[in-house]
Parts: C-alpha cells; sequence; structure tokens
C-alpha cells in the first residue's frame, strides 16, 4: 500500500476532532483524518488534501506538527501494510461537515472513545497528546484489526522525507509487480 497520512486537529478547548469511519477500511472506527498519498505529493500536501476532504477543515501545510511515523504491519495481508506520517494540527479555518467517508465531532480529549478506535491508539493517543513524538512499528493480528506487536520509540524529531513519499508514490504508479 502506499504510504498515508493521518491527522488530528485539536482545537482551542483542548478536544480532539474524531470520526467515524462510514466506510471502507476501518469501518466504524473513529480515527483521525487521512488515507493514500498520490502522486506527486509531499506527505503533507496529502495530509491538508485528506484533512479537507474527510472533515471539511482547511489547514496549511507548514501548520501541521508531525508527531509520529508508524510502520503499520499486517503481516497476514502485506497488501494492507504502510507507513503513516502523523500530524497534530492546531490552527485550521472551515467547518467541520459529515462526508462520504466521516461522521465527525469534537471529543475532550478525556471522554476519547478508544472502545470504537484501532486497539493500539490507547496506548499512543495519550503519548502524543503529552507532547511526545513517536516512531515505530504496530503490527496486527491474523484478523487485521489487533495488535500483535508494537515498538515505539521516543524522538526528538520526526525525520519527515518528502522525497521519499514522491519516489514511492512514483514507482508505484510506474511499476508492475515482478
Ligand atoms: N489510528 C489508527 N489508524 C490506523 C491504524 N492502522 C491503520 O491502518 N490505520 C489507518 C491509517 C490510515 O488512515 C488508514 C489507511 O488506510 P487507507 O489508506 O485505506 O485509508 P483511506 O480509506 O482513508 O484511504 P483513501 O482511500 O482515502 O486514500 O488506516 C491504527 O492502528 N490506528
Amino acid at each position: 500500500m502506499r504510504p498515508t497520512t493521518l491527522v488530528f486537529p485539536i482545537d482551542e478547548h483542548n478536544r480532539i476532532l474524531l470520526g467515524c469511519k462510514k466506510r471502507g477500511f476501518g469501518q466504524g472506527k473513529y480515527n483521525g483524518f487521512g488515507g493514500k498519498i498520490e502522486p506527486g505529493e509531499t506527505f503533507r500536501q496529502c495530509a491538508v488534501r485528506e484533512l479537507y476532504e474527510e472533515s471539511g477543515l482547511v489547514a496549511n501545510p507548514q501548520d501541521l506538527e508531525c508527531v509520529a511515523l508508524f510502520d503499520f504491519q499486517f503481516p497476514f495481508d502485506e497488501t494492507l501494510t504502510h507507513i503513516s506520517y502523523t500530524y497534530v494540527v492546531r490552527t485550521f479555518t472551515g467547518d467541520v461537515k459529515e462526508t462520504d467517508e466521516m461522521e465527525s465531532r469534537w471529543i475532550p480529549i478525556d471522554e476519547i472513545p478508544y472502545e470504537h478506535m484501532w486497539s493500539g491508539d490507547r496506548e499512543w493517543i495519550p503519548q502524543l497528546l503529552k507532547g511526545d513524538k513517536l516512531v515505530g512499528i504496530i503490527a496486527f493480528d491474523r484478523d487485521n484489526s489487533g495488535v500483535d506487536l508494537m515498538k515505539l520509540n521516543i524522538v526528538d524529531e520526526v525525520m519527515e522525507s518528502e522525497l521519499v513519499a514522491r519516489i514511492d508514490a512514483y514507482i508505484e504508479e510506474n511499476t508492475e509487480d515482478l
């Protein structure tokens, strides 16, 4: 799978915007906003595009804070494996709207519905909210849902390689499986 992005907006009341996914992979789960990178996009461009498409919020790429790089591994279905650049954004305009993909709401951070989210999120979202930056692997079980292994390191800064994103997307678009 192509690299993906994931964005968590946080407002001035310290509420987080989460969307319940209405269709596709992760349906029924609350999550941030994101998706696959398109050819020629940087990770930040992908992140703001997906944020707008899925939530209605408008953000500038430079206002995103890169807070994590996850290697989401699905050993029982390799086609699902992807890396995900994860951002927090506190500056944005526009109105939250329901979209084809997501029904979104602002949630106080002590009321995050972890029971309706990806199961590993209850470990790392609190870390991100207290300001840690994380890089590492989350490997999923046979159901492609539960977590078999989580190995996350706290880092000073998440290295964002815009170039790698472009090359990955280019290769994906221009080569065939051998
Ligand atoms: N919060 C969270 N998200 C996860 C986990 N595992 C995992 O694959 N995801 C998310 C991150 C991405 O938003 C999404 C990747 O799947 P996807 O690219 O098919 O998402 P999408 O349907 O929104 O993509 P798109 O068609 O809009 O491009 O899955 C996890 O453990 N926690």
